[in-house]
């Protein structure tokens, strides 16, 4: 559904924070199903078996986790405590391992799961509740996407056996509901992007950008039209061009980011990177690195997508201009977005041979992370 007039009339503040409440309530599943995969991997239990507290490490001890799943044992101790079911004992966000130090205690709410189901605690409503499989066959089988050591890459995949673009390559029906979605969002991100000239800094100097995994080109589009000096192009997979618009004046392009990216002076990655595993963004920010001249040309990678867990995504802005040294920064965001991404972070830059990024809060619960070559 397109955007109405009436947004206009919101301010660019409260059209934040309304997409955020939406989003709290669209991705509300998730807290349930990382709820009902705590309690199957049995982790209330195995901190209060360690003695209240335990790292992440411990804990995938405890519960014999493989050492591929500890990214995704990551994830889910991070929504949990964020959603108040886990507490963080002793946070020290400059550890480079990747938040090894971090101790996680229970609350009174896992204190309430702790137990087999046959002490009056373990009893509890909620436990009963969460691991009753009539109640919650939508959410079955996370736990076992946990600890089956094989590499699905997702949850989809999991449950449907394959990789979602592949399928949508083949499932027309598919294929346009996913792009709907993201057209939708697209369309909302330009909305923000141009109001008040928010992104004119963020364009200023590129002369080309190509959109890559651009869908039909709503941004390349709206880009083009407000910043004219911008030649745009849109990259994407050839049942996804084949469905964009001819003519006009972003340029679509069928290929496969993990091969070639054509040369531009700026690339966007818009909603990609948490599509992906660690090393496989690597390989697509590598792409993008062949594809753009040096910082001093005007050189860049932009990103736009959620940064968790960054103190500068809760509006405390990045100067422009000068980005931060990924060799010498220490700054706490990145090392925890590393690891418990909705993109790939501050070592994936580093592994594709970048030499500095900097964040931009100004898409609400999104960022825009320039990165430079
Ligand atoms: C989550 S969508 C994001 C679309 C768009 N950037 C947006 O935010 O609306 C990911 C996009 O990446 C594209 N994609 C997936 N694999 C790709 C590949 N190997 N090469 C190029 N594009 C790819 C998909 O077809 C899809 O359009």
């Amino acid at each position: 559904m397109a955007l109405t007039g009436d947004y206009k009339l919101i301010s660019t503040d409260d059209m934040l924070q309304g997409h955020a409440e939406l989003c709290i309530h669209a991705y509300g599943f998730v807290k349930s199903m990382a709820l009902k995969c705590a309690i199957e991997l049995g982790i209330p239990g195995a901190i209060h078996g360690h003695g209240g507290g335990a790292t992440l490490g411990e804990l995938a001890t405890i519960i014999a986790l493989p050492p591929s799943r500890l990214p995704r044992l990551r994830r889910l101790m991070r929504v949990l405590t964020v959603s108040g079911v886990f507490s963080v004992q002793n946070q020290q966000p400059d550890d480079p391992a990747g938040c090894a130090a971090v101790v996680y205690g229970l609350t009174a709410a896992s204190r309430l799961l702790v137990g087999d189901g046959e002490s009056i605690v373990g009893a509890a409503p909620p436990r009963s509740l969460m691991v009753d499989p009539n109640l919650t066959a939508p959410f079955s089988g996370m736990s076992a996407w946990f600890m089956d050591d094989e590499q699905p890459r997702s949850f989809f995949e999991m449950h449907h056996g394959e990789d979602m673009w592949e399928m949508a390559a083949r499932d027309a029906a598919l294929s346009r509901t996913i792009g709907d979605g993201m057209t939708d969002d697209s369309r909302f991100v330009v909305e923000v992007l141009l109001r008040e000239g928010r992104a004119r800094d963020v364009f200023s100097g590129v002369r080309s950008m190509v959109d890559v995994g651009g869908g039909t080109g709503t941004i390349a589009k709206a880009i083009a039209a407000a910043f004219p000096h911008v030649e745009c192009s849109v990259l994407d997979l050839p049942h996804v061009v084949a469905e964009a618009p001819a003519g006009g004046e972003v340029r679509f392009i069928e290929g496969d980011m993990f091969e070639h990216i054509p040369p531009a002076d700026a690339v966007l990655l818009k909603s990609v990177m948490h599509d992906w595993r660690d090393d496989e963004c690597v390989k697509i920010l590598r792409r993008c690195k062949e594809a753009i001249p040096s910082r001093e040309a005007g050189g860049k990678v932009i990103i736009i997508n959620m940064v968790v867990g960054s103190e500068k995504s809760k509006g405390n802005s990045t100067k422009k201009g000068g980005g931060t040294s990924i060799v010498r920064s220490s700054s706490s965001w990145f090392l925890r977005e590393v690891n418990e991404k909705s993109m790939s972070g501050r070592r994936s830059f580093l592994e594709a041979g970048f030499s500095g990024y900097s964040i931009i809060p100004m898409l609400g619960i999104r960022s825009i992370i320039e990165v430079y070559p």
